[in-house]
């Protein structure tokens, strides 16, 4: 990977539903070690966006990660290539461990990869599952059940969970929802030391004090497009984007999202 390209480059992406545009000519960056938010009401298709990027939803346009074309391969290919996401939903296995649950989210798709880990009862090195412990400042917990651990350590651990087995570029899909204020703001400390050790991080969530205070730039998504950009200050106070609000001004909580459209 050149040191020139960003990790992420996504150039006129287009998803469109049947007779819904849920992303329209999307071009966006993340480079290197950067914590970029994409933000935007309910349904303006920020979702649409990672599962585009990762493979999951069928689309127009070019994404690159690392300067090199991903779209036309299918998931496992992009996931090879560095991309790893979490999902809005992202639930761990409470009758595992921590580190079980890191064990278990390290495929090696595809029939090759399936033939030669029954023959060998491969399991992922211990090593690649522990420096993804350290990275998010886990490795403590590693034996613990999920119910054991706090909330703010759980969602970690989802992130831990798409960052073991090689990855540059995680994509965070709501990853600190159900968080409280004070479990959020450390979320965003740890997740500010994550991204300083190397990945680039794309981080959607509805949490906007979060979002605004981990952020080094951001993307708003309104009906599909991309209204505005720009670091969290110059968002904050972007006419189109208070208009995209219903008129709110874009303050630090999480009611002026719900009111929203959905
Ligand atoms: N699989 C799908 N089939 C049809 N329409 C979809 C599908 N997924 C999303 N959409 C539509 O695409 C648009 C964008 O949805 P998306 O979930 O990406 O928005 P979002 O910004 O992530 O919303 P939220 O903040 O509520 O999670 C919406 O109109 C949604 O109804």
């Amino acid at each position: 990977m050149s040191d020139q390209q960003p990790l992420l480059e996504t150039r006129d992406l287009s998803v469109r539903y049947g007779g819904v545009t849920a992303n329209q000519d999307v071009s966006l960056t993340v480079e290197p070690g950067e914590i970029v938010g994409l933000i935007g009401p309910n349904g303006a298709g920020k979702t649409t966006f990672v599962d585009a990027v990762t493979g999951f939803a069928r689309s127009t346009g070019e994404v690159r990660v690392g300067g090199k074309r991903v779209d036309g391969l299918p998931p496992h290919r992009r996931r090879r290539s560095g991309v790893a996401r979490t999902w809005q939903a992202g639930e761990l296995f409470d009758e595992l461990t921590v580190a079980q649950n890191l064990a278990v989210a390290v495929q090696r798709p595809g029939l090759r990869g399936l033939i030669r880990d029954v023959l060998t009862g491969s399991v992922p090195p211990a090593a690649t599952i522990g420096s993804a412990l350290e990275t998010v400042g886990l490795v403590d917990v590693a034996d613990r059940r999920p119910p054991e651990l706090s909330l703010g350590q759980q969602k970690m651990v989802g992130v831990a969970r798409a960052l073991v087995g090689g990855t540059s570029l995680l994509l965070l899909d709501e990853p600190a929802a159900g968080l409280d204020t004070h479990e959020s703001q450390h979320f965003g400390v740890e997740l500010r030391r994550i991204a300083a050790a190397g990945p680039g991080v794309l981080l959607i969530d509805h949490d906007m004090s979060l979002v605004l205070d981990v952020c080094h730039r951001l993307y708003v998504l309104d009906f599909g497009k991309v209204i505005a950009t720009g670091t969290p200050e110059e968002i904050r106070n972007a006419p189109q984007v208070v208009a995209a609000y219903l008129g709110s001004p874009l303050v630090d909580t999480a009611a002026a999202v719900d009111g929203g459209r959905s």
